[in-house]
């Protein structure tokens, strides 16, 4: 609950800042623009000789418009300082604070189950049994990742390369909208159930998610002891390519997984919303256990 209030606290506090803004340009500028009027009018020299008379009659009616426009500046920067030394907090309690960004979707237009588990368990291999039986569109966040990596002219090809190397979490941004993005030209194209496979790892990841996307139905997590997951992992590598199947990267996403990912497990755990599967058998088995556990909550 305290979480999920602080992106709109942060969009609320912007609010006076950009006020800010606009107003601080405009009292420097007053300050600016009195002094110079008040030189002018006291000091009429120009290159250092005394003007005319007749320029001085000029000068004065100009002095007299100058002093007004001074006046009026001077009353600019007054109301902008008490403007000021109005707190923001009070923007915390007004009808704008009730303002929250919507999610794109609603839970009824789309589902989502996040598949999680630590890397190897086999989340891919369920979720493509599931993709096959029961007709999920399966996004995988590791996936969408390396695609936007090798895609030409890609900004964060290299920040994502690093990241997947050293078992980091890409950060939240660039892995929502490349969901977002998925999600959305699925939905148009008429499908409304997602498998979102190995996300959210982080906790920001799984509340701008839901905040911003939509609502998770469940999460599916997969449990798998790590000296099972160590084996199949250097058993894919034989064969994947992936620059993090060799073993200082999975120690690395190991270390990632219990420090980083098994609390946003936890987190949707206390809201009742894991479905949790034993992984340390065949696919067979495991698939098996899969189906029974989804029967009457997310399938039929
Ligand atoms: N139940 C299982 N028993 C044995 N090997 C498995 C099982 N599930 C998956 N694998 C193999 O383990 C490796 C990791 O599986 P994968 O589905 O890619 O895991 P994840 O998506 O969780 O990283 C793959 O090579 C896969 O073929
Ligand atoms: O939401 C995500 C999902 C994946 N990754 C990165 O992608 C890597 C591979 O993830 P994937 O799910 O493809 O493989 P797994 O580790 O589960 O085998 C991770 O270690 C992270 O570096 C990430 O940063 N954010």
């Amino acid at each position: 609950m305290l979480r999920s209030t602080i992106p709109s606290l942060k969009l609320l506090l912007r609010f006076p800042y950009s006020q800010k803004s606009v107003f601080r340009p405009s009292l420097t500028k007053g300050l600016i623009s009195a002094s110079r009027i008040q030189s002018y009018s006291q000091k009429p020299v120009v290159n250092g000789a005394s003007t005319s008379g007749k320029q001085d009659g000029r000068n004065g009616g100009k002095g007299k418009l100058l002093l007004i426009l001074g006046l009026l500046a001077l009353g600019t920067s007054a109301i902008s300082l008490t403007y000021q030394k109005n707190p923001p907090v009070a923007f915390e309690e007004g009808p704008v604070a009730v303002a929250k960004k919507q999610p794109a979707f609603s839970k009824e237009d789309v589902s989502v189950l996040f598949v999680l588990g630590g890397p190897g368990a086999g989340k891919g291999t369920q979720c493509a049994k599931l993709v096959q039986d029961y007709g999920f569109v399966h996004l995988s966040a590791g996936d969408l990742l390396r695609a936007e990596q090798n895609r030409e002219g890609s900004q964060y090809g290299e920040m994502i390369k690093k990241c997947i190397r050293d078992g980091e979490i890409v950060p939240q941004e660039v892995t929502v909208q490349l969901l977002k993005n998925a999600i959305t030209s699925n939905f148009k194209a008429g499908n409304k159930k997602f498998l979102v496979d190995g996300f959210p790892r982080k906790m920001d990841q799984a509340i701008t998610f839901e905040e911003e996307i939509v609502p998770s139905t469940m999460t599916l997590f997969f449990d798998c002891p790590e000296k099972v997951m160590l084996e199949r992992l250097l058993q894919r590598g034989k064969t994947s390519g992936r620059i993090d199947d060799n073993i200082e990267s999975i120690k690395k996403r190991f270390n990632t997984f219990v420090e980083t990912s098994v609390p946003v497990v936890e987190y949707f755990d206390k809201q009742n919303k894991v479905i949790k599967v034993s992984c340390d058998q065949p696919v067979d088995e495991v698939y098996q256990h899969v189906t029974e556990a989804l029967k009457g909550k997310i399938i039929n």
